[in-house]
């Protein structure tokens, strides 16, 4: 088998806890979104993605109101939209600016990720969140600042992560043959998608989950049980 060269992971329930996600992150978004809304409409890129995320609802004219209940909305239903993506990376800056929380990741991932950077194996990462929100989660982590490991980020903007096209383009851009990058998930769909383009995969089923039987796909519990 060929070695492995680069490694693409995902964040929420690989790197960092889902509980992360959906306990911190989440929540103070949507706390915040309303006030972010009304003081950063003027900035031009708060604008791009406020009328992004009414065309995507399809609203022909939409107040700014209704365009902040959409979004709400959106975060509870845990929508990947590019444009929620974006404001809630934006929201969550200020977030890691004023100390409210550092990026949770894994007991074992930061050492993990240094000894396969040392090895020579490019680092990747590959989240719904954005390319900004996955770097102040790893420039803020709980271990340090994580951003000198990974070569590069990719988020929706590449396309969704269930769909192989998705894949493909990361294989394009990281100029690798599928079969020696290696993609870690802990949702079989965006494995089996990876897959299909080409690429190695291995599932992370965190405890208390359990790895499916059979599996799929070779499930770990942790980075350190990752074969790279
Ligand atoms: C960049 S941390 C926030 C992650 C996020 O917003 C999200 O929706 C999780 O997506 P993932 O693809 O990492 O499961
Ligand atoms: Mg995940």
């Amino acid at each position: 088998m060929s070695a492995i060269r680069a490694i693409v992971t995902d964040i929420e329930g690989t790197t960092s806890s889902i509980r992360f996600v959906h306990e911190v992150l989440f929540p103070y978004a949507r706390k915040r979104l309303p006030a972010f809304v009304e003081t950063h409409a003027d900035k031009p890129e708060v604008q791009h993605w406020l009328s992004e995320a009414a065309r995507e609802a399809g609203f022909i004219e939409a107040s700014r109101n209704e365009v902040i209940d959409l979004l709400i909305g959106w975060i509870d239903s845990d929508r990947k939209a590019t444009s929620l993506k974006a404001l809630q990376g934006l929201i969550w800056a200020e977030g890691y600016a004023s100390g409210d929380y550092l990026g949770h990741v894994y007991p074992e991932v930061a050492d993990r990720l240094r000894a396969w950077h040392a090895a020579g194996i490019r680092l990747y990462v590959y989240s719904s969140g954005s390319v900004e929100a996955q770097k102040l989660l790893f420039g803020h982590s709980e271990a340090g600042d994580l951003t000198p490991l990974f070569s590069g980020y990719f988020d929706t903007r590449t396309g969704p992560k269930r769909e192989t096209a998705s894949y493909a383009r990361i294989l394009e851009v990281l100029d690798e043959p599928g079969d020696q990058v290696l993609f870690l998930s802990d949702v079989v769909a965006e494995l089996d998608a990876a897959r299909a383009a080409g690429m190695r995969t291995t599932q992370l089923c965190r405890p208390p989950e359990t790895c499916p039987t059979p599996a799929t796909h070779p499930c770990v519990a942790d980075f350190d049980a990752v074969e790279a």
